[in-house]
């Protein structure tokens, strides 16, 4: 790999019962995109703000360009491009002057990249943020993520809300930020998303890293186990209700369909 950017070593955060990410391990190199892809409750927002700084590791060391993510926190929050997974954005504020109050934060006047992303992706700041669609607030954190070029992005669930063609622009912006030199790690539930910008794909389950795959090998079949494992594939709704009456709770139902694959092409297509 190139010389790591984003690095964590056996970072943890735990926030009981299991919950939280535990001892987690890996690097993005400089200009390289990295997928970051687990079930819902994985641990990858909290991955996302531990490496911003707005959550203290209880272990293990989170470096971004080499400074320690928390203590450096102040510094690494003006300059990476953070797109958070849940936005809370101030509705009495215009996008606009949303915007450039984000750009005050970094100690600037709104970028010009700012306009020409606010066209990009034909957005009207004008508007109150609570007025405007889910999309379009969505549309908003992207701006304020990308605007002052930022050398490192943390974008989680970046296309949230957005419609089919603002998700291509979104996948053209991505590979534009790449050839820029960019460094991103991007966590999605959308795998056409991965595919089009990410170079290689983390996979985390239940705050651990369980493996990886290059962007070419991510077929969904082969991404839903390495999200899930073939065990929870294979269950159907009613499965508990017939495996009570047939007073077997795991029994398989026999007609169970393997996603339209057949377990021979599931080793083929498979990524270890
Ligand atoms: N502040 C907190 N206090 C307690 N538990 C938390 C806190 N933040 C996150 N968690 C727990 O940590 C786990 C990982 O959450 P996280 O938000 O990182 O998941 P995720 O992978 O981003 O999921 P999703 O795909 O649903 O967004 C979850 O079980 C969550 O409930």
């Amino acid at each position: 790999m190139m010389e790591p950017v984003i690095q964590l070593e056996r970072v943890t955060k735990d926030y009981g019962g299991g919950r939280g990410v535990f001892d987690l391990s890996f690097a993005v190199g400089r200009g390289e995109v990295v997928g970051f892809l687990g079930a819902n409750g994985a641990g990858k927002s909290v991955t996302m703000r531990l490496l911003m700084g707005f959550v203290r590791a209880d272990g293990g060391r989170a470096t971004l360009g080499g400074r320690p993510c928390f203590a450096d926190r102040a510094a690494i929050q003006r300059e990476v491009g953070y797109l958070p997974g849940e936005l809370a954005l101030p509705g009495d504020m215009t996008g606009r002057s949303f915007l450039a109050f984000v750009a005050g934060m970094r100690g600037t006047a709104l970028p010009c990249r700012a306009n020409a992303l606010i066209d990009y992706f034909e957005l009207d700041p004008s508007a109150k943020l609570r007025a405007m669609s889910k999309g379009t607030r969505q549309k908003v954190g992207i701006v304020a993520a990308f605007m002052h070029g930022p050398a490192v992005l943390l974008l989680d669930e970046p296309t949230s809300g957005l419609d089919l063609l603002m998700q291509r622009r979104f996948v053209e912006l991505v590979r534009a930020e790449k050839r820029r030199g960019a460094t991103i790690l991007l966590s999605s539930h959308v795998l056409g998303e991965v595919e089009g910008t990410c170079d290689r794909a983390l996979f985390v389950r239940s705050g651990r890293l369980t493996s990886e795959a290059c962007a070419a090998d991510l077929t969904l079949d082969a991404t839903l186990e390495h999200l899930y494992g073939a065990e929870a594939l294979r269950r159907r709704w009613g499965d508990a209700a017939e495996g009570r009456a047939a007073g077997n709770r795991s029994a398989a139902p026999s007609d169970s369909v393997d996603l339209g694959r057949s377990p021979a092409s599931s080793e083929r297509g498979g990524v270890r």
